[in-house]
C-alpha cells in the first residue's frame, strides 16, 4: 500500500470527509513544518549550538532554554507569514502575537507549548511540541487574551509532536486520533496509525513521585492503592514511569494504557496545578478523549473549564477512562 502523507490525508479530510476546510488544512500543514524544523534544531544537540540555558526567564518565572526561545521563533516565524490565523499565544510569551494584517482576517487562534519537557533537552530524553487551535470568535477584528479563554471542548484541532527515538506527529481534528511519524530522508510525515485507541485495561501509572507529601488525600488514596500491589485493595501490581516530558508520558499512556497525574497540591494556592490550561491540558485532553480516554481535574472534565487568564494552571489527571473515573470518584468521597 501507498504511504500516506499528511498533506495527503489533509486533502482527505477536507475534500472526502468535508471535516476542515483549506485555511485549517494549511494552518496543521506549516505547524507540521515548523515542528519538523524544530525536530532538525534538537537532533544537531551540541552541534547546533542550542543546548543550555538561554539566560531569560518567561512569564512565568521559569528559566527559557535556548531551544524553548528557538522552537518559539520557529513556531512563530512559520505562522505568521504561511498560517491562517488572527492570533497566535505560547507558553514563552507573555501576550497574544497578532498577525499581521492580511485580507481576509484569519479564522483560527493558535496556542502552543513550543517545547514541553525542556529540563530533559539536556540530557538528551524526549521532548515535544503540544498545539491547540480554537476559532477566533465572531466580530472579534483584533484578537487579545480574552479570545483565546474558550473551554477545551471548542477546540477544533490539536496535536503534538515528540522528538524522541522517532519524531511522531499526533493529531484530533475531532473526529479521532491519528499517528504520523516523520521519514527523515523524505522529509515527511508519514500516516503510522490510524484511529489510535487508549487500552482500557491498565498497570501503570505516571507521577512525580518526590510531590507525594504534598497531595491531596483523594490523590494519597488512589496512588496508595497502586503501590500497595498485590496486598492491597487493587489486588495486583502496577508499574510506575516517569519521564517529567508531559508528550512523552501522554503517549506512553495513549499507546499501552495507563494513567498521568501532574494533580493540585497543598505547595502554592495561587498555583493549582503545574501544567498549563490552555496549552497542556486542553489539547492533551482532547486528544486522550478522541481515543476513548478520559481527563479531568478530580472535579470537573479539563474540556468544561472555562479559562480565566491566558497562562493558568491546572489540575490533571488523564489516561485510560475508569483510571480517571475512579480518581474523580475519590475527589468526592475522601
Ligand atoms: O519536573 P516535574 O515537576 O516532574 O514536571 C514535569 C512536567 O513539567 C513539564 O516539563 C512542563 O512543561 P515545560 O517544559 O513546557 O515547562 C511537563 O512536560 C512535565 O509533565
Ligand atoms: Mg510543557
Ligand atoms: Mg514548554
Amino acid at each position: 500500500m501507498q504511504p500516506v502523507s499528511l498533506t495527503r490525508f489533509l486533502l482527505e479530510e477536507q475534500r472526502a470527509k468535508g471535516l476542515i476546510n483549506a485555511d485549517l488544512r494549511l494552518l496543521i500543514e506549516v505547524v507540521s513544518r515548523a515542528c519538523k524544523s524544530i525536530s532538525i534544531a534538537i537532533g544537531k544537540g551540541s552541534l547546533g549550538g542550542a543546548l543550555g540555558s538561554a539566560g531569560s526567564e518567561n512569564v512565568q518565572g521559569e528559566v527559557q532554554k535556548k531551544l524553548d526561545v528557538l522552537s518559539n521563533e520557529i513556531l512563530l516565524e512559520a505562522n505568521e507569514w504561511g498560517g491562517h490565523l488572527a492570533a497566535l499565544a505560547s507558553e514563552e510569551m507573555d501576550d497574544p502575537h497578532p498577525i499581521p494584517h492580511r485580507y481576509p482576517k484569519g479564522e483560527y487562534l493558535l496556542v502552543f507549548d513550543p517545547l514541553d519537557g525542556s529540563s530533559n533537552i539536556d540530557v538528551n530524553i524526549s521532548v515535544g511540541t503540544i498545539f491547540s487551535v480554537l476559532r477566533c470568535p465572531d466580530g472579534v477584528s483584533e484578537p487579545d487574551a480574552q479570545a483565546f479563554l474558550q473551554p477545551g471542548a471548542k477546540q477544533v484541532a490539536a496535536g503534538y509532536a515528540v522528538y524522541g527515538p522517532n519524531t511522531l506527529l499526533v493529531l484530533t481534528l475531532g473526529d479521532g486520533v491519528h499517528v504520523f511519524t516523520l521519514d527523515r530522508e523524505m522529509g515527511s510525515f508519514i500516516l503510522s496509525q490510524q484511529n489510535l485507541r487508549i487500552p482500557e485495561e491498565t498497570s501503570e501509572f505516571a507521577i512525580n513521585m518526590s510531590n507525594q507529601r504534598h497531595w491531596e488525600a483523594p490523590v494519597q488514596r488512589y496512588i496508595g492503592e497502586l503501590v500497595a500491589g498485590t496486598t492491597g485493595p487493587r489486588a495486583r501490581d502496577f508499574n510506575m514511569r516517569w519521564v517529567a516530558s508531559m508528550v512523552a508520558d501522554v503517549h506512553r499512556v495513549l499507546t499501552r494504557g495507563g494513567i498521568f497525574l501532574y494533580p493540585r497540591d497543598t505547595r502554592d494556592s495561587s498555583k493549582p496545578g503545574k501544567l498549563r490550561l490552555l496549552y497542556e491540558a486542553n489539547p492533551m485532553s482532547f486528544i486522550v478523549e478522541q481515543a476513548g480516554g478520559a481527563a479531568s481535574t478530580g472535579h470537573q472534565r479539563i474540556l468544561d473549564v472555562q479559562p480565566a487568564a491566558l497562562h493558568e494552571r491546572i489540575a490533571v489527571i488523564l489516561g485510560s477512562k475508569n483510571e480517571v473515573e475512579r480518581v474523580s470518584e475519590y475527589h468526592k468521597t475522601v
